[in-house]
């Protein structure tokens, strides 16, 4: 077989066994991989080359020991998987940096099988330089001034699957700024933990390197600073305020949107900032291609580092989000009611966290004990909404027109995938979202089988772990049966 259809058929493999999301995120955006014989004895070698050390780790970690496997038995014989990382065009803004240090995550094969350390790690010097311009004076790096909130740390920050590339690559940031995954992208819903992040980059550092350039901001302030520097001629000002920095923390650029000048002044101090390897973490609601009204010339320098997504925290990650943050209140909460707290309340941390505190301080001013009991009575409010609202029949209307299948279709026998999927899951979310048991279920469906049921809820239930674009379609269902 020849190695590009080795590769293919291997990759028919990977995507039939992988989540999709999984397969679409990591292998599927791959060059295709060429392969050698290695000789009698000596099986293939596959060499894959990979965009950044980021995506080289994980996929290294993640699937290098599956797709060895699967290439061998497809080929007959051993293949060895050598990963390295891809060269690639440098970027036009390397051309400020000093051409021995490439700026650009990338590039670097020197012998072809081992890769090199993409762009080198910034040293001490690097964060803590005397300013380049005269102008950077006027930033003192004092705690005032870099709009960092301290509570904010990675060791506040509660680590699970959903949060574990951004936080990988945010600590990875912290401890070598300006080096790779330079910008850092960070996407995902509100109340996630994004700015939790960030700030946790910004505190990491700042502890390392008191004097560090570091400003948080959140794009809004960003803009107003735009507009005051416009009013009185000050551009100066701004471009000082702003190239200066050694880390640069922006939050929720999907606010500069439609907004032209803005943008032309980001993309100024974006392309100061990377020409002189200081560090840009941003944060949206959405990835850079998903974003409106701001030019591509920004987007797709936004993509030219690391994009991650931070998702909807698990069961088991809200749950010790829950028994985390009550301990910071100096009260212990039993496992079984931050189960309970965390089973009601899923959309985001935030809600989580407001759960948390009426839960709190109902016992404080009851002087109850913390049991299900009271966890129950001081979220009533909370429960009672999603309880009236949500019926079996509501779930199947809302995913029926979701899916842009007939309701009838939830009761029917018909197997095809375009059908029996959205069923799955109205039969996952009607176990979620109400009291009804799986028999309950099962006959509501057109007097299906209990184990029907179940198959279907473990089945969707597992996927959403794994597969984004199905958790989101989920959360877009939950938002909307709860009104
Ligand atoms: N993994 C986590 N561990 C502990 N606390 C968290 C975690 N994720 C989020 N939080 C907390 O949840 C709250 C909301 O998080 P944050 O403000 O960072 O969300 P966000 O994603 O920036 O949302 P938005 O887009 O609405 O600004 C904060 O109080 C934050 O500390």
């Amino acid at each position: 077989m020849l190695g590009a259809d080795l590769w293919q058929r291997g990759c028919e493999r990977l995507a039939a066994e992988l989540p999709e999301q999984q397969f679409n995120t990591w292998i599927r955006p791959l060059p295709p991989a060429t392969v050698a014989d290695g000789g009698a004895g000596d099986g293939l070698v596959i060499s894959l080359r990979v965009p950044n050390r980021f995506k080289l780790d994980w996929i290294r970690n993640q699937y290098a020991g599956r797709i060895e496997a699967i290439l061998s038995e497809l080929a007959g014989k051993p293949a060895k998987l050598d990963l390295a990382l891809a060269a690639r065009e440098p970027l036009t803004r390397v051309a400020a940096a000093p051409a021995s240090q490439p700026i650009a995550v990338g590039q670097v094969l020197h012998n072809g099988l081992r890769p090199v350390a993409a762009a080198p790690a910034a040293t001490p010097a690097a964060i803590s330089a005397p300013p380049a311009e005269p102008a950077l004076a006027q930033l003192p790096p004092s705690a005032s001034r870099h709009r960092i909130n301290p509570a904010l740390t990675f060791d506040t920050l509660v680590p699970g699957r959903a949060n574990q590339m951004a936080r990988t690559a945010a600590l990875h940031v912290a401890g070598a700024p300006g080096a790779m995954y330079n910008p850092l992208f960070i996407y995902g819903g509100v109340g996630l933990g994004k700015t939790h992040l960030i700030h946790a980059v910004g505190n990491a550092l700042l502890k390392d390197k008191p004097d560090a350039r570091v400003l948080y901001l959140h794009a809004e302030q960003f803009i107003s600073d735009v507009v005051k520097n416009y009013q009185r001629k000050t551009f100066d000002e701004l471009k000082a305020k702003y190239h200066s920095l050694d880390l640069l923390l922006i939050d929720d650029v999907q606010f500069f949107a439609g907004k032209d000048r803005t943008q032309e002044e980001f993309f100024n101090a974006f392309e100061a900032l990377l020409a002189k390897r200081a560090h840009i973490i941003m944060t949206s609601d959405t990835y850079p291609k998903g974003l409106v009204d701001i030019d591509e010339r920004l987007t797709s320098r936004f993509d030219a580092g690391l994009t991650v997504a931070i998702e909807p925290p698990e069961l088991e990650m809200r749950v010790a989000i829950l028994i985390k943050k009550a301990e910071a209140e100096q009260t212990p909460m039993p496992e079984d009611v931050a189960f309970f707290i965390a089973k009601n309340v899923r959309a985001n941390v935030r809600e989580l966290e407001g759960a948390l505190r009426k839960v709190l301080a109902y016992s404080r001013f009851s002087h109850k004990e913390i049991n299900i009991q009271l966890a129950r009575e001081a979220l009533k409010d909370l429960l009672s909404i999603q309880n009236r609202q949500v019926s079996v029949e509501n779930i199947q209307k809302t995913v029926a027109d979701f899916y842009k299948i007939k309701i009838a279709d939830m009761y029917s026998k018909k197997r095809p995938a375009s059908i029996a999927r959205p069923r799955q899951i109205a039969m996952y979310l009607a176990k979620e979202m109400t009291q009804k048991s799986l028999p309950e279920i099962g006959e509501l469906f057109g007097g299906r089988d209990h184990t029907t049921v179940l198959h279907a809820v473990r089945k969707i239930g597992g996927e959403r772990q794994k597969n984004t674009e199905l958790n989101q379609q989920l959360h877009v269902l939950e938002q909307t049966l709860k009104g």
